[in-house]
């Protein structure tokens, strides 16, 4: 058993954009296997590592496609005839997101859901009347962007339709237009990340967005689930860079975002951002963008413990200067992650690891870091140097290589996240921490939580929590009890439901249980006027008012 660190270009805006196996993240090349270092970390906490070969995908089953032959001839005449799929692989690379419970069902062949047919729409006009054609068939349609979605966004509920389809807006992939005086880039809401990159990259631009799902994902899924990108200190969260949007509902198309800033009543873009594909198809996203970085740099700082390394994220959010990437790793994680990174961490078990990072103009990379650099001693911290913030940048898309062997061998292991005020933080963390290795110990998995902060705010921040454990004999249902009790704990202390991963399915309840009913219901009275025979993404972040 060895570990391949998969290599990358230094430069993030030259990272390749990857197409994936149904269940294996990223690029074949860069797989990973389980090294007997982390075997044996593993064993330390109890997990014992044992292969569990996953079905090959050709012979993975599906149920028969469901879309007739008088449906697939119109959707033919709309799109053309290689723009309609009901093709076996291509059915099941559509049939589900990334979460760990969308692995384990590919992995044990479990697809009742999967779509009855792909639709590859050339353009916001095909969309449109795609969406009618839909709406009068009784046809559910769950746009797909990267299939990325960690929280059930792609698992829409079929029942009371014909047949579902899934909406690839893989070909709506232009850079439609860049406005370099007003820095604004429009571009298809189906480009991948890494594509969108280049190409603003090549007018001396950047988006900036650089979320761990950076090769898979895409600009319109980003704007439909409010991601948030790695440099979020710096560049913003994916809703702040938006400044419109183009979206085809069943009913026709809505166009918002005229004025970088305006006080003409509720702002629709806020509505659309984090629709989730419930209220129409994003088809095109307007961002703002940033020249390209002239400097980067990346460094450590040791804290002696968690709540101090808070402390001074707070500092640095509330009273500045930011970096462009801020993050904190608690004592669990920083020990697991500690590859290589700095000999010093090794020295002094117990602390926790901070990185900070910082793009811009040499001047202004000088400038932020030596305020910053202040700060943080101030605050206790210890400088590393450069090393464990250029290990963490180099590693920075590494980890999901590492979740399919460790799901092929055994090992149940899951990721989540929330947001909270500054005053909760602390306590937040721990009463998840608690729920998640209390539910996994009580079916006798004990397991291990580990969190860090990576998006920092003047008001609070994000929690993000990894977590493993050995595999039950019924994964599924044990991870869903373990997740149930960090919903309940996140519900309880009034925290995020999600802080960027989105709602999909799986947050759903604790959602609307935090918005209340009339929130709830005024949200699926909006659904039903955009969409009124309610065939986009069913039952995804909003329950389904018709069952
Ligand atoms: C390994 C891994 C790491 C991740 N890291 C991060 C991270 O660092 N930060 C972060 O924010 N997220 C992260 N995610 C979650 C995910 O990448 C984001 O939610 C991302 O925004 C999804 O984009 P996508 O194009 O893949 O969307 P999809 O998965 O295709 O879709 C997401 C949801 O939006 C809907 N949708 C997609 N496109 C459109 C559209 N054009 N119009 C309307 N609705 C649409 C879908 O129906 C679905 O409900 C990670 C996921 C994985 C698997």
């Amino acid at each position: 058993m060895s570990d391949l660190t998969p290599r990358r270009p230094a430069d993030e805006t030259a990272l390749p954009r990857l197409d994936f196996h149904p269940y294996r993240w990223g690029d074949p090349a860069h797989a990973v296997t389980l090294s007997e270092r982390l075997a044996g970390a593993l064993g330390l906490v109890g997990i014992t590592v044992r292969e569990t070969p996953p079905t090959p995908v050709s012979d993975l089953r599906l149920p028969p496609s469901r879309l007739g032959d008088a449906l697939r001839s119109s959707l033919v005449e709309l799109l053309g005839e290689e723009h309609v799929s009901t093709d076996h692989d291509d059915r099941v690379a559509h049939a589900a997101g990334w979460s760990t419970p969308d692995l384990l069902r590919l992995r044990t062949d479990a697809l009742a859901d999967a779509p009855d047919v792909v639709l590859r729409p050339a353009d916001h006009e095909q969309v449109v009347a795609l969406l009618q054609w839909c709406s009068e068939q009784r046809v559910a349609v769950v746009p797909y962007g990267g299939g990325t979605s960690v929280v059930g966004g792609l698992a829409a509920q079929r029942d009371g339709f014909e047949a579902l389809a899934s909406l690839d807006l893989g070909r709506l992939d232009r850079l439609v237009d860049l406005d370099a005086e007003s820095r604004v880039a429009t571009l298809e809401a189906g480009l991948r990340a890494p594509n969108a990159e280049e190409l603003v990259a090549a007018h001396g631009f950047t988006i900036g967005h650089f979320p761990q799902s950076y090769a898979g994902a895409s600009i319109g899924g980003f704007a439909a689930a409010r991601s948030a990108g790695q440099s979020s200190a710096g560049y913003g969260r994916f809703d702040d860079m938006v400044v419109g949007l183009t979206v085809a509902t069943p009913r026709g198309t809505i166009e918002v975002g005229h004025a970088p800033r305006s006080a003409a009543g509720p702002d629709w873009r806020q509505i659309l951002l984090g629709s989730e594909g419930a209220f129409g198809v994003i088809t095109r996203v307007r961002v703002r963008v940033r020249p390209l970085p002239a400097v980067r740099v990346f460094e450590g700082w040791r804290f002696p413990d968690f709540a101090s390394g808070v402390a001074a994220l707070r500092r640095l959010a509330q009273d500045g200067p930011l970096p462009t990437v801020l993050r904190l790793s608690d004592e669990l994680e920083t020990l697991v992650n500690l590859a290589d990174p700095t000999e010093s961490l090794e020295e002094s078990p117990g602390s926790c690891l901070a990185v900070t990072g910082y793009e811009g103009t040499t001047e202004d990379v000088a400038r932020r870091r030596e305020a910053a650099t202040a700060v943080l001693h101030d605050a206790g911290g210890t400088p590393l140097g450069e090393g464990p913030g250029e290990a963490w940048r180099a590693g920075r898309f590494n980890a999901p290589y590492l979740r399919d062997p460790l799901l092929e061998h055994g090992v149940l292991i899951e990721t989540l996240e929330t947001a909270t005020f500054w005053s909760s933080l602390l306590e937040v963390r721990q009463s998840v921490s608690d729920a998640l290795t209390t539910a996994l110990a009580e079916q006798g998995t004990p397991g291990i939580a580990m969190c860090h902060v990576s998006h920092v705010y003047e008001t609070g921040a994000s929690l993000y929590f990894t977590v493993a454990a050995q595999q039950a004999s019924d994964p599924l249902a044990q991870w869903a009890v373990a997740k149930r009790a960090a919903n309940e704990a996140i519900s309880h202390l009034g925290a995020a439901p999600s802080h960027h991963h989105g709602i999909g399915v799986d947050h759903r309840e604790v959602y609307t249980e935090q918005l209340g009913p009339v929130a709830t219901e005024a949200l699926q009275a909006l659904k039903a006027s955009l969409d009124p025979a309610g065939i986009l993404n069913p039952g995804v972040l909003l329950p389904r008012r018709d069952r």
